[in-house]
């Protein structure tokens, strides 16, 4: 483990806190005001938006100026409230435990690093592996914001479900490599497989190519700023970006979407996100997943979704309105989240993959 001694003291005191066999409890709604995506008209206040944009991405760990061995206070309170999957791993497997596992996994900053250029977040062949693993134990799908056919391209791996463009673009195999068969619109991939696909945004894709068009004028003109297009949602990058150009940049993006009422337009790592004015977002895709593999609101069922970014909120609110399964914030640093458990980084995912795994096989 990565830990320094002081961070064993916190998780004595977290394992003393916590019952045996029960889970740290759902922070509830409490948070969602917090967390929502901010509407337009707060992104639209200077201040409140690039404080918030510098929050969701912090440079900053938890440790105190550096020193491995030093966690920041408000850290210590944080990972209290929402301990390490890693940490509590006895316990959350306690609990599932005799039901269905179903695994949900976000890409970016969970799968992959965060890096610079979003080109470059390559997954590591540990990670795949890890991955491929899992799914051969457990349904598995990935929900990200990113095109589905190039999360696809970066993961590889034909046997899972994959939800693109935030959950507005679904598609799995027909019937997974665990034989669980997936019902919804039939429909077949590029090599002729049988996959299951639902794409609610559907009738926006000529929208999206249109406000996609206009901002790729404003971004090229922008130092370091980059635009991605998501087939059903834009992401414009800030990451590489002054902060001082930020607000022009954000002002020139929502001037270009006050053009399309039907769009909307969202806040995550250092990115603002066009998308579609609909009713649907990862925790949708989460509960559309579950629907078409036949276990949604089933007790014997434990879903897990694992993510680091704000639209990923939305899952950790299904979960816990249904009040089971576990959601897990990757983070180094303090956030609010509807996560009851964290894991730090993407080698703290992959170590708790294989932990999944590994138990899986020792148990059947
Ligand atoms: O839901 P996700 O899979 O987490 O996708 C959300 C966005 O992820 C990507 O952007 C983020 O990762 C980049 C690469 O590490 C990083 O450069 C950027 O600053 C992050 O915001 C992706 O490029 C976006 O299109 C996704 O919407």
């Amino acid at each position: 483990m990565a830990f320094g001694p002081v961070e064993n003291g916190v998780i004595a005191e977290t394992l003393i806190a916590t019952p045996k066999h029960t889970l740290p409890p759902n922070p509830g709604f409490a948070y969602s005001k917090i967390w929502l995506i901010p509407p337009r008209t707060e992104l639209a206040i200077p201040n409140v938006w690039v404080d918030s944009m510098r929050a969701c991405s912090p440079p900053h760990s938890c440790y105190v100026k550096g020193d491995p061995f030093d966690i920041d206070i408000h850290y210590r309170a944080w990972i209290a409230k929402h301990p390490s999957a890693l940490n509590i791993f006895d316990q959350i497997v306690e609990v599932a435990k005799g039901k269905q596992i179903v695994m949900f996994l976000d890409y970016d900053g969970t799968l992959s690093p965060i890096v610079k250029d979003p080109e470059r977040a390559i997954m590591s062949e540990a990670m795949r592996t890890a991955v491929r693993k899992l799914a051969a134990c457990f349904p598995t799908a990935i929900i990200s914001g990113r095109n589905r056919e190039k999360v696809f391209d970066f993961v590889g791996l034909s046997e899972l479900y994959y939800a693109g463009s935030h959950g507005m673009d679904i598609m799995g195999p027909a019937q997974g490599s665990n034989g669980i068969k997936a019902s919804g619109v039939k429909s077949y991939d590029g090599k002729g497989n049988e996959v299951v696909l639902f794409q609610p945004a559907k009738d926006f894709e000529s929208t999206i190519n249109k406000v996609f068009n206009m901002l790729e004028d404003i971004v090229r003109k922008v130092n370091g700023a980059r635009i991605e297009h998501n087939k059903f949602s834009v992401s414009v990058h800030f990451r590489c970006v002054e902060e001082e150009d930020w607000d022009v940049l954000a002002d020139e993006v929502r001037a270009v979407v006050q053009f399309f009422p039907t769009l909307c337009l969202t806040e995550g790592r250092k990115v603002l996100e066009v998308r579609p004015s609909i009713s649907w977002d990862k925790g949708k895709a989460l509960e559309y997943l579950l629907n078409a593999l036949g276990l949604e609101g089933r007790p014997d069922v434990f879903p897990v979704y694992i993510g680091d970014d704000r639209t990923d909120e939305d899952a950790f609110k299904v979960l816990n309105k249904q009040n089971h399964g576990l959601g897990i914030l990757v983070s180094t640093a303090v956030k609010e989240t509807n996560a009851q458990s964290s894991l730090r980084d993407p080698s703290e995912v992959l170590e708790f993959l294989q932990r999944l795994v590994c138990w899986q096989q020792n148990h059947t």
